[in-house]
């Protein structure tokens, strides 16, 4: 067991021994990289029982903290998740490889050949919330795109994330890779999480992965490079040209399909033109959505209960939605502006301007027309695979897979040029 007392020390260790490891990773080949996945991959299903153990552990834990549905269900693992979890770290295997990838070639007139050539970043530090899959999902794509990962899960998935790190850095080793390309933080105390906020020049990189408590300490304490996957303020503005099935149809799945992820729609805006206000916000309730309405609202449609203040900031990742009317895009745009987390917003409209408008105007990492916010996902994308949706505005944005997680050096090719 690591000293807890001291989580500086035990961090710097970690990150020393993880930079030893980035290095030799970084000039492995694609080839060795990908070995080491699909061994990391069997290395978890043959685990499968010690695996499965260890989530009964958390998950007694869990039912005795009574905590809620939906993180249960997030922590909970079976035979058929184990298998998805091995599954995803090979389709990680099979994607291209973007260490090395010339991004751009220049040969200049005094012929000096210039090259931007894709290279990892380093040492990654990955907090994240309780939900085991993502230690293998961090890992792999980690590993792929070069790097070594420092990571720290939620405290209630504990054993079950020691399990499959154990078993994927088994594999790893096996393939002959080393084994702290993928280093997990042993102890829950959230010291540890502190130390690697501060670990300045030792981890090059953050991803934070969480809700308002985590985003408050890394504003506060981060001295090292964050790639923010925060919260997921979403909003679905329903402009007045909106065709009223399709805008029913994407309001439910945004809200509905699956209420605790990041992508979920939490607050919806209509426009005061739009046509049936009244049955778009009981397309909701009569999912089972709570609705909670500004003023406005409620005059069209009294049953809705009356939305506070904080309404219009929460995250509820439950079967809740805010809704209030607004006076065309520029309401929509003015409340999206004001209350937004920078994760997914979404215009339903058949008016083309209008939509136009929205998307060059709405700043978040994912801005979508006439589809629901859920589409938020790096699978969804097409990117084979996601450490998150990151909601800064700097280096990666939207779902971040193996792009995301490189840099790139110029490289110069000269044959004795002089500046003189
Ligand atoms: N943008 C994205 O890609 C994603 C965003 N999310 C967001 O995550 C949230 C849901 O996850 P939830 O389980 O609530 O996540 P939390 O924010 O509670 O936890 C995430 C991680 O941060 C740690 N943490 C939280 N607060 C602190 C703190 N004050 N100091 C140190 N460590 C801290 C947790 O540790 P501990 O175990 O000790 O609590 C855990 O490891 C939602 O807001 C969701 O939108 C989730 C997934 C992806
Ligand atoms: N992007 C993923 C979900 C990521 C996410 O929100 O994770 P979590 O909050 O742990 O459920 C998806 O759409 O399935």
């Amino acid at each position: 067991m690591a000293d807890i007392d001291s989580p500086f020390e035990m961090i710097a260790a970690m990150a020393a021994r993880a930079r030893r490891a980035s290095s030799a990773l970084a000039h492995q080949p694609t080839s060795a990289k990908a070995n080491g996945l699909r061994a990391a991959a069997e290395a978890v299903r043959a685990d499968l029982a010690g695996i499965l153990l260890a989530n009964s552990e958390d998950m007694a834990r869990a039912e005795a903290n009574d905590l809620s549905g939906a993180m249960q269900d997030r922590l909970r693992l079976d035979a058929r998740r184990v298998e998805a979890i091995a599954d995803a770290i090979k389709a990680v295997a099979a994607l291209p490889d973007p260490v090395g990838e010339v991004i751009d070639t220049r040969t200049r007139p005094n012929g000096l050949e210039l090259t931007r050539v894709r290279v990892p970043l380093g040492v990654l530090g990955i907090i994240y919330e309780s939900r085991p899959n993502v230690t293998a999902d961090a890992a792999a794509l980690a590993v792929m795109s070069g790097n070594a990962a420092i990571l720290r899960g939620g405290s209630e998935a504990a054993h079950s994330n020691r399990a499959i790190h154990a078993a994927f850095t088994n594999g790893l080793t096996e393939a002959g890779l080393p084994t702290d390309v993928v280093q997990l933080v042993s102890t829950t105390d959230r010291a540890a999480v502190g130390a690697m906020l501060a670990a300045e020049g030792a981890i090059d990189l953050i991803i934070p992965r969480g809700g308002k408590s985590l985003v408050a300490r890394v504003k506060a304490e981060a001295r090292v490079p964050v790639l923010a996957h925060l919260d997921g303020i979403n909003h679905v503005y329903v402009d007045g040209s909106a065709d009223e099935n399709m805008a029913g149809r994407i309001v439910r799945d945004a809200k509905l399909r699956r209420t605790g992820i990041c992508g979920a729609m939490e607050t919806l805006l209509i426009d005061r033109s739009y046509r049936d206000v009244a049955g778009l916000v009981r397309v909701l309730s009569g999912g089972g959505c709570e609705v909670r309405g500004d003023g406005r609202i409620r005059t069209l449609v009294p049953e809705v209960a009356a939305a506070a203040p904080e309404d219009w900031d929460t995250e509820y990742l439950d079967a809740i939605a805010s809704v209030a009317l607004v006076d065309g895009l520029d309401g929509a745009l003015a409340h999206i502006g004001a209350h937004s987390s920078g994760h997914t917003d979404a215009i339903v409209a058949e008016d083309q301007d209008v939509a136009e408008r929205f998307l060059a105007q709405v700043d978040s990492a994912i801005v979508l027309w006439n589809a629901s916010t859920q589409f938020a996902d790096g699978g969804e994308f097409g990117l084979g695979a996601e450490i998150g949706i990151a909601t800064g505005r700097l280096h990666a944005r939207g779902p971040v897979a193996l792009e995301g997680l490189t840099t790139y050096k110029w490289v110069g090719r000269g044959s004795g040029q002089i500046r003189g």
